[in-house]
């Protein structure tokens, strides 16, 4: 899409909780209608078979919108799909990842709340950093936590975009954007929602308090 900045905005990731019951698809058009410019398809319980297929409907809806699909964990998955992939730090070398899917893949990869990961990321060819988590999430309460110092660090030190992702809502996400995240990663409060038009919605006031800056 020219002129849009694909590493700006709000990063939708879906939840199979969540979107079960046939929610998956429609919930994630939604989140690219109200202007998601990143989604990440992030499941840990269907078979090889199952994330194939929802893998491959999300990458059409993707290129639909102008957006850009993420697979979570799964390189071989986003290899075989030629879309782009986040890893933590202990779902594999980003060296190899990036070896697999080509110089213009998108690639992020899970920092926690260490400059010294983001740099580590930065230099085995990762796309963008996400720290967090920052503040109590439903999704993943365990997660180790980050601060709005640290982000400020980040803005300063790290050369590359920067995704804040834990716990974000429509009420704290401006600070977060104020602090340097470039991308705000949401699952609960953007998916658990009773329609998929409350998620539209709220992906349209995500997305917005982008617009200013
Ligand atoms: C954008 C983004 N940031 C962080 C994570 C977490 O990745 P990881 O630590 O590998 O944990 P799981 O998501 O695999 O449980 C993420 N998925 N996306
Ligand atoms: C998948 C994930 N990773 C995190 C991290 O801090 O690395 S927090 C998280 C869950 C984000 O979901 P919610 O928006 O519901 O809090
Ligand atoms: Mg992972």
């Amino acid at each position: 899409m020219k002129g849009v900045n694909k590493l700006r905005g709000l990063y939708a990731i879906t939840d199979s909780k969540l979107l079960a019951d046939g929610r998956l698809l429609p919930y994630a058009e939604a989140a690219l209608k109200g202007g998601a410019r990143l989604l990440q398809y992030r499941d840990k319980v269907g078979s090889a078979a199952t994330r194939l297929r929802e893998a491959d409907a999300l990458r059409e809806l993707c290129e639909r919108h102008g957006a850009t699909l993420i697979i979570n964990d799964d390189a071989e998955l986003a290899a075989r799909l030629g879309v782009g992939l986040h890893l933590g730090q202990e779902d594999g070398s980003l060296a190899t990842a990036r070896a697999l899917l080509g110089g213009r893949a998108v690639i992020g990869a899970t920092c926690h709340a260490s400059i010294e990961l983001a740099e580590q990321a930065r230099r085995e060819g990762a796309s963008y950093v996400a720290f967090g988590r920052f503040f109590n999430s439903n999704t993943k309460p365990g997660a180790p936590a980050a601060t709005l110092e640290l982000l400020e660090q980040a803005r300063q030190h790290v050369a590359l975009p920067i995704v804040a992702i834990g716990g974000v809502t429509l009420d704290n996400a401006s600070q977060l954007i104020a602090s340097g995240a470039s991308l705000v990663a949401v699952v609960h409060a953007l998916f658990a929602a009773d329609s998929a038009s409350e998620v539209e919605r709220r992906a349209r006031a995500f997305s917005s308090l982008f617009a200013a800056g």
